[in-house]
């Protein structure tokens, strides 16, 4: 698995490593022309060569430099700059894989979601510590497809606590905004909105189900084979399509909301700078928890046959797991 071989026509690592990637959603495209963010970082440069074993990624990656003690911040655009990419369609493999191969140390992760409770309003954030995955299996969700290898990471708890956590902190500080902690994301396939009877149906399945979107399914699970610490931050578009009495969603409801919780995303991202500015990285970003979770993983034995095995696959892995060498 050694060699440049693997890395022809893929993005060459920069002599830096990138502390903190930022994954913007819907309405949320890049972290230009905000007068806060310009206090606290610099531009350094844009990556337009985003190629990866696993294709393009959906936009170039952003690079900024923290002003006091040079931190590096990356930003990628979920969607594309223009929003060219359903969330079925999004290149999650690509996008995850260069944020690895980047070295990133954690990942927060922007997206626009539906409430489906009474107390979590448009323009609230929820950072949720549960996911249930009710995309339809069209997505991939592995880097080990069609290596000939097995592996079964732990993702009973699919965000990074620690994380979660310290955005909370950061959240609560802001004026005006409610920031709740915890509760239960959905993530559907869409890109239709789900019916109302879908809608009343997650509603019924407890108090911990919070909000749903369309995104958080293959992000967090290929983050987790990546050992990225991951964290997603939900901001409240809608009430979906379960109060009775109102019109299901729609686009142009969520786009009344859009610009409110982009410029607290901006608040938020402004905190995290400030704070890795001032406080150092946190222990998460100093030692990563999940280390070593991955190569751990793997069920398939070395005795494999080599007939099961696909060395130019394996080849791929070392994109993002060089130090598998
Ligand atoms: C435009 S509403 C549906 C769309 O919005 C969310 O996108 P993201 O998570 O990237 O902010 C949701 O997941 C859907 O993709
Ligand atoms: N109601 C909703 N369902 C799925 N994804 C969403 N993103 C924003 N609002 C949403």
């Amino acid at each position: 698995m050694t060699g440049p071989s693997a890395r022809s026509n893929t993005t060459a690592v920069p002599p830096y490593e990138i502390d903190l990637a930022i994954i913007g959603g819907t309405g949320f495209y890049h972290l230009d022309n905000n007068p806060d963010l310009k206090q606290v970082l610099k531009f350094v440069e844009t990556i337009h060569e985003t190629t990866t074993p696993w294709g393009k990624t959906s936009s170039p990656v952003t690079v900024y430099k923290t002003v006091t003690t040079g931190k590096y911040i990356g930003f990628l655009s979920r969607h594309g700059l223009h929003h060219e990419y359903s969330p079925t369609t999004v290149p999650y493999g690509a996008n995850m894989a260069l944020l690895k191969h980047l070295k990133v140390k954690a990942v927060v992760a922007f997206s626009s979601v539906g409430s489906l409770k009474e107390e979590l309003k448009p323009g609230d954030f929820v950072i949720p510590d549960q996911l249930i995955d009710r995309t339809k299996g069209v997505r991939q969700s592995s880097y080990f497809n069609e290596t000939g290898l097995v592996g079964h990471v732990s993702f009973g708890n699919p965000f990074c606590k620690e994380l979660g956590q310290f955005l909370h902190a950061l959240g609560k500080e802001i004026d005006n905004h409610e920031v709740h902690y915890n509760g239960t994301l959905i993530c559907m396939e869409g890109p239709q909105f789900s019916t109302r009877a879908e809608s009343l149906m997650y509603k019924s399945w407890g108090s911990e189900i919070s909000v749903i979107n369309m995104s958080c399914v293959p992000e967090s699970k290929l983050a987790r084979e990546l050992e990225l610490p991951y964290q997603m931050v939900c901001m409240v578009t809608d009430y979906d399509s379960w109060r009775l009495e109102e019109h299901p969603v729609t686009i142009d409801e969520i786009k009344k909301t859009l610009q409110k919780n982009n410029d607290n995303a901006f608040k938020i991202v402004c905190k995290i700078v400030t704070s890795l500015d001032q406080n150092g990285s946190p222990e998460f970003m100093a030692n990563n928890p999940y280390k070593g979770h991955t190569q751990s993983s793997i069920s398939t034995k070395p005795t494999r046959d080599p007939k099961h095995i696909n060395e130019q696959k394996i080849k791929e892995l070392n994109y993002i797991f060089p130090e598998w060498v």
